[in-house]
């Protein structure tokens, strides 16, 4: 398949902070490609770079094989995290709006269709649900009939069910050929709708591939995660790592033998857990950090690396 989009030493310097630190990547033709990590690690950053919205310090990004340029531009489209909508338009008059900004857009009913806005296309925006508003901003994003779409963290917010239905929506359009970019906290999301991820910690990307072929590079077997008080007077470290405030985690590449050593060495077993590990479970194991968490949970962490 063929390298859609290259992003090559790209980087991002605002006075002291360095955004983005030299990175480098390939999107191929019509996959889903999702860029991974906790807030502030750069991938907004990474993506409005790609977008054309804010200059890189330094690097590269093509699409199609030419360098960013007016062109390429013309054959993305983005769905932004809030845009402002006039109150008093309903769906289908916004839509119309926006369609006629474009030369060739999408065909309205189409698009109304894909984006499941068919039923409330006469509603106005402020009786809108937060998952239909997301639609509607898809639907936005799609009018110029791109090839490209990228989506910002676009289930942040949703309640469930509606991230589901969205995760629907955006396999659907994979399906029709669009290639799609995306910014994610949410390791699930990525699981389920990713063919390939960069994960990004601090402005690098600390690990790159698909999502199944990242497990098994990091993963063999399964995890043994144990409630942390049962490891009351030993070092976490010589077990495993932190999951949470309440659990640490054991890799084990065969679960008989690493029970019968928990045993032989005094831990109790009350409260275990065996499960298949995820990509949560690998950006721990890369960061030592847990995905969700905040900047001053990390460093209370720091200090709780071991169990008095
Ligand atoms: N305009 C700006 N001026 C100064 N610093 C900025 C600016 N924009 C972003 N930053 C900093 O750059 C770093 C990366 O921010 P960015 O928004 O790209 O992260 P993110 O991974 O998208 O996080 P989030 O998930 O919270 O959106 C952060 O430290 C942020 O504070």
């Amino acid at each position: 398949m063929t390298a859609y989009v290259e992003v090559n030493n790209l980087s991002k310097e605002y006075d002291d902070v360095k955004a983005v630190n030299g990175i480098s990547f390939s999107v191929k033709k019509g996959i889903c490609f999702g860029l991974l990590g906790p807030n502030g690690a750069g991938k907004t950053t990474t993506i409005e770079m790609m977008e054309g919205l804010i200059k890189p310090s330094g690097g590269e990004i093509s699409f199609f094989g030419d360098p960013l340029n007016k062109e390429s531009l013309k054959e993305i489209g983005i769905q932004f995290q809030h845009t402002a909508l006039q109150d008093f338009l309903t769906v289908g008059e916004t839509l119309k709006m926006f369609q006629a900004f474009y030369p060739n857009p999408a065909n309205l009913n189409d698009v109304m269709e894909m984006c499941d806005l068919v039923d409330i296309q006469d509603r106005r925006h402020q009786k809108l649900s937060g998952g239909q508003k997301q639609r509607l901003l898809l639907a936005l994003a799609l009018i110029n009939d791109p090839k490209i779409l990228f989506l910002d963290e676009p289930t942040t917010g949703l309640d469930p069910h509606a991230r589901r239905n969205f995760w629907d929506l955006i396999t659907k359009i994979k399906h029709q050929g669009k290639t799609i970019i995306l910014t994610t906290h949410y390791m699930d999301e990525a699981e389920y709708l990713c063919d390939e991820i960069v994960i990004m910690d601090k402005g690098n990307i600390i690990a790159q591939n698909t999502p199944s072929k990242l497990l098994t590079e990091h993963f063999s077997g399964a995890i043994i995660r144990l409630p942390i008080e049962n490891l009351a007077g030993h070092e976490i470290a010589d077990f495993g790592r932190r999951f949470g405030e309440h659990h640490v985690d054991i890799d084990a590449k065969d679960v008989e033998v690493s029970i019968s050593e928990l045993l032989t060495r005094g831990v109790k077993l009350d409260g275990l857990q065996v499960k298949s590990a995820n990509l949560d479970d690998l950006f721990i194991k890369l960061t030592g950090h847990q995905l969700t968490q905040s900047q001053e949970e990390q460093g209370e962490q720091a200090n709780l690396d071991s169990v008095e």
